[in-house]
């Protein structure tokens, strides 16, 4: 079997995590975890965890770190077969030394963008409640506008996405961020990247990932049958 890989992507609210992993996912067939999905999962399941997150999440609170250990670890354990990135997750020191009890990373690439650029993609940020799917005006726009492409239901904006708490969370997010970054910094496995655009940063990120994933991992592959 293929060696399976194993990345974390980290950056600031708005920093692209959630576009590049689709990308990432698409491009190199890893599984794109995302501890957001995981926890809107719980909360709709009304699983103990989810239960206790959805008292944070309500109140625009950072779900505790014992709730994301105990939601996340035993997915992760659970992908034995499979390669994977995991966004959203660690996003704390204990996050991540939970983590790295549970599995070695093979790389973790963390996205450096700047402040007016956060603010300008966020306040035109659309979501989709249900799914987590997003939008930019801009950028992705929806078909329809102010509707879901898939469910055509109607898409909404965030409170905390807009300048006067961006600042806020953006202080929060380095405070907390810094010892992960040196953690990974010192394991040798930290990859960062700094732009203002997507499209221009992906092309980096695709040809590392390209010289560290060999070919897509074989639970993937289509076998050809020969003539
Ligand atoms: N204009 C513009 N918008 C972008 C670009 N890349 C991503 N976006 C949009 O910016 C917003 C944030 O991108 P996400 O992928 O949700 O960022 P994230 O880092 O996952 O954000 P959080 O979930 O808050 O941590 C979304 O509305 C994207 O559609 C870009 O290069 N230019
Ligand atoms: N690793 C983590 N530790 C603590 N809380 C987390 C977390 N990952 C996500 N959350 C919380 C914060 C958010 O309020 C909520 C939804 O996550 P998300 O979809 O990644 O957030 P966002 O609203 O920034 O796009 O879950």
């Amino acid at each position: 079997m293929a060696k399976l890989f194993r990345a974390v992507i980290m950056g600031p609210p708005g920093s692209g995590k959630g576009t590049i992993s689709e990308r990432i996912a698409q491009s190199f067939g890893l599984k794109h975890l995302s501890s957001g999905d995981f926890l809107r999962e719980n909360i709709a399941a009304n699983t103990e965890a989810g239960v206790l997150a959805k008292t944070y999440i309500e109140r625009g609170l950072m779900v505790p770190d014992n709730v994301m250990t105990r939601l996340l670890l035993p997915r992760l354990e659970e992908m034995t077969r499979h390669s994977w990135l995991m966004d959203g997750f660690p996003c704390t020191l204990a996050q991540a030394k939970a983590l790295n009890s549970t599995c070695d990373l093979d790389l973790v690439i963390s996205l450096n963008i700047p402040y007016e650029t956060l603010k300008d993609r966020l306040s035109d940020r659309w979501i989709h409640p249900a799914s987590g799917r997003v939008y930019n005006r801009g950028f992705n726009p929806p078909r329809v506008q102010g509707r879901d492409d898939l469910s055509g239901e109607p898409l909404i904006q965030h409170d905390n996405d807009q300048p006067e708490a961006l600042v806020a969370r953006l202080r929060h997010y380095k405070d907390v961020a810094k010892p992960v970054i040196d953690l990974y910094k010192s394991k040798g496995i930290l990859h960062t990247f700094s732009g203002t655009e997507t499209d221009r940063i992906w092309p980096y990120i695709n040809s590392l990932l390209s010289t560290k994933i060999p070919s897509r991992p074989e639970t993937d592959t289509q076998h050809i049958p020969m003539p």
